[in-house]
């Protein structure tokens, strides 16, 4: 049989894949479940919209695509899940590491309360059930960095269960359409990391660091409700700003406190799921969404070409931009789970279980936790969207673009000019200075305090908006000057005095006869080549609605 070609074509609001074999068997993938003929694929979520442009021509038949996620969360936290051991990125290699964590017998498992908290605040904040009861157990596996033998964990009854995340995908041309989706979280599960090894090819030698062995994860599994890498990507982003926002991880994915394993079948419209393939350590939002929609065209590809799909875990090269199986994995683990005989169930209690005289110190209150949830950034974006009338998928890219928020809200302190303005300059010029240049925000030569002044001298009229772009060009040129400085070097306030104007506007009239008479017979926008040339005269320094009004009075008089 021919190879088939793939086609990628954007249907609408998101990518869509079309397979199109030169045979007589036509197939098409379309996202969220959805067929492109408009049937929804089995357990998906809430309804959400039919993303389609186009309509399956004859004799194709339609793929659906099935995207579920497991999220392991490294808890914010000064020590290990179960030892006091200290947590801290890059230290020296087995630094960290107690006697519990190298699992030398005897030693005993001490849970981390912060860990419990982190816990349920995660769940609070994604809408789950909390568990007021929960259980340890081992999953048993040989790694040599797992020096156990075994990884405690939640496998029958976790912490948080039955939750819900919601994100907003931004659309269109200019993403200047947000679409909100939800993907269900199954469930959120505390255990520990393991070490991590380190293969020297040179001298064919593994090493094993376990500083990172025993620190406390949250697992977050997500139901199957996703279909393609940019919902994925953006759910994951939107679950690394909850984090953040509540504290519970840093949730830097270049530092690997957020390592996502991507599950992905494909299946006929009406037909049950398809066999899943699992790609393992995704470390950034780029490449899970990059790995996804290669292995959701590989697998079709791969059936369209009669083949099979394996239950098989696969890794992502990032610079050749494919997924490849993984060696270590292959076959169906058996875990051979059993409970932690030394972990008593968790027990956690709200206000109606509380003992009274209870002490706060050794009991946790899921009530107390939930009283005291910070804002989270579905309701700082609301807030921006109401405060200052900022378009929702503005109030999106204040959020996603690391820092930005924080100089929005520094400018907005400092400055007397409109939000509105404010909002245009931070999400046009400065970012699309940074983006430019691939600079982050704190790496920015503008201050928000030179930004600022620079707008309130827009907005006080005192420059135009053109010297205004230049002003920010030289600003971002030479860092320490202020907005002020620049202006009054460069000469850039607005001219103010009408007899000056009036002076040179009745100039420009002498030199343009014909335009003048142009403007007096009847062809009004004959004006606009005299603004242009009394703005030249004034090095655009003078603001085009003043230069207008006198142009008018002296021509109709
Ligand atoms: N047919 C499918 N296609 C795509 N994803 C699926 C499908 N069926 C299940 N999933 C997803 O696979 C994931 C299963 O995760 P879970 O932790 O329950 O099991 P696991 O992957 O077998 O275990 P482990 O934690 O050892 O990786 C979930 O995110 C779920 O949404
Ligand atoms: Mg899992
Ligand atoms: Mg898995």
């Amino acid at each position: 049989m021919a190879a088939p070609m793939l086609r990628w074509g954007c249907v609408g609001r998101c990518w869509a894949l079309a397979c199109v074999d030169r045979g007589s068997r036509h197939r098409r993938w379309a996202p969220n479940g959805f067929t492109l003929s408009g049937r929804r694929g089995q357990n998906s979520m809430a309804p959400q919209p039919v993303i389609t442009a186009q309509k399956p021509r004859k004799g194709e038949h339609e793929w659906a695509a099935v995207v579920g996620l497991e999220i392991h969360v490294q808890i914010s936290s000064n020590s290990k899940l179960f030892s006091g051991s200290h947590v801290h990125f890059a230290a020296p290699p087995n630094s960290l590491v107690s006697f519990f964590d190298a699992s030398l017998p005897g030693t005993l498992p001490v849970l981390n309360r912060r860990c419990v908290e982190a816990a349920v605040m995660t769940g609070l904040a994604l809408n789950c059930r909390i568990n007021k009861k929960s259980l340890f157990d081992r999953k048993h596996y040989f790694y040599a960095d797992l020096p156990a033998g075994y990884q405690i964990t939640q496998q029958r009854l976790p912490i948080a269960v039955n939750g819900s995340l919601t994100y907003g995908v931004c659309v269109g041309n200019k993403r200047s359409q947000v679409i909100t989706k939800t993907v269900r979280i199954k469930q959120i599960q505390l255990e520990q990391d393991s070490g991590k090894s380190l293969h020297d090819d040179l001298r064919s030698q593994t090493l094993i660091d376990l500083n990172r062995a025993g620190v406390g994860l949250l697992e977050v599994v997500m139901e199957p409700d996703m279909t393609c890498g940019k919902e994925a990507a953006t759910a994951v982003r939107e679950l690394q700003l909850v984090l953040q926002a509540l504290g519970t991880s840093q949730a830097n994915m270049a530092e690997g406190q957020l390592r996502v394993d991507a599950n992905i079948s494909v299946h006929h419209p009406g037909e049950p799921f398809g066999i899943r393939t699992e790609v393992k350590n995704l470390n950034s939002t780029r490449f899970l969404a990059k790995a996804i929609d290669y292995e959701i065209q590989r697998q079709i590809n791969e059936l369209e070409n009669g083949g099979e799909i394996l239950n098989e875990t696969r890794s992502f090269d990032s610079r050749l931009g494919c997924t490849v199986p993984m060696r270590d994995k292959e076959g169906k683990q058996d875990y051979r789970f059993m409970p932690e005989p030394n972990l008593p169930p968790l027990v956690l209690y709200d206000a109606t279980s509380l003992p009274a005289g209870a002490d706060s110190q050794q009991v946790i209150d899921i009530d107390y936790i939930r009283e005291r949830l910070p804002e989270l950034p579905s309701m700082t974006r609301e807030k921006l969207v109401q405060q200052y009338g900022m378009l929702p998928e503005h109030s999106f890219t204040l959020l996603n673009e690391v820092g930005l928020l924080e100089f929005f809200q520094n400018v907005i302190k400092e400055t007397r000019a409109e939000p509105k303005l404010v909002t245009s300059w931070v999400l046009n010029t400065f970012l699309g200075y940074l983006k430019q240049q691939s600079l982050t925000v704190s790496e920015s030569p503008v201050t928000p305090s030179a930004l600022a002044e620079l707008l309130t001298l827009l907005d006080g009229k005192v420059i135009s908006s053109l010297a205004a772009k230049q002003v920010f060009e030289e600003l971002w040129k030479s860092k320490g000057k202020t907005a002020a400085q620049i202006v009054s070097e460069k000469k850039l306030e607005l001219m103010q005095a009408r007899e000056v104007l009036a002076q040179l506007c009745q100039t420009v009239m002498e030199g343009h006869p014909q335009v003048v008479m142009d403007v007096k017979t009847g062809n009004p926008k004959a004006i606009n080549k005299l603004i242009g040339l009394v703005r030249k005269a004034t090095l655009s320094r003078a603001d085009p609605t003043a230069i207008k009004k006198i142009l008018e009075e002296k021509l109709s008089s």
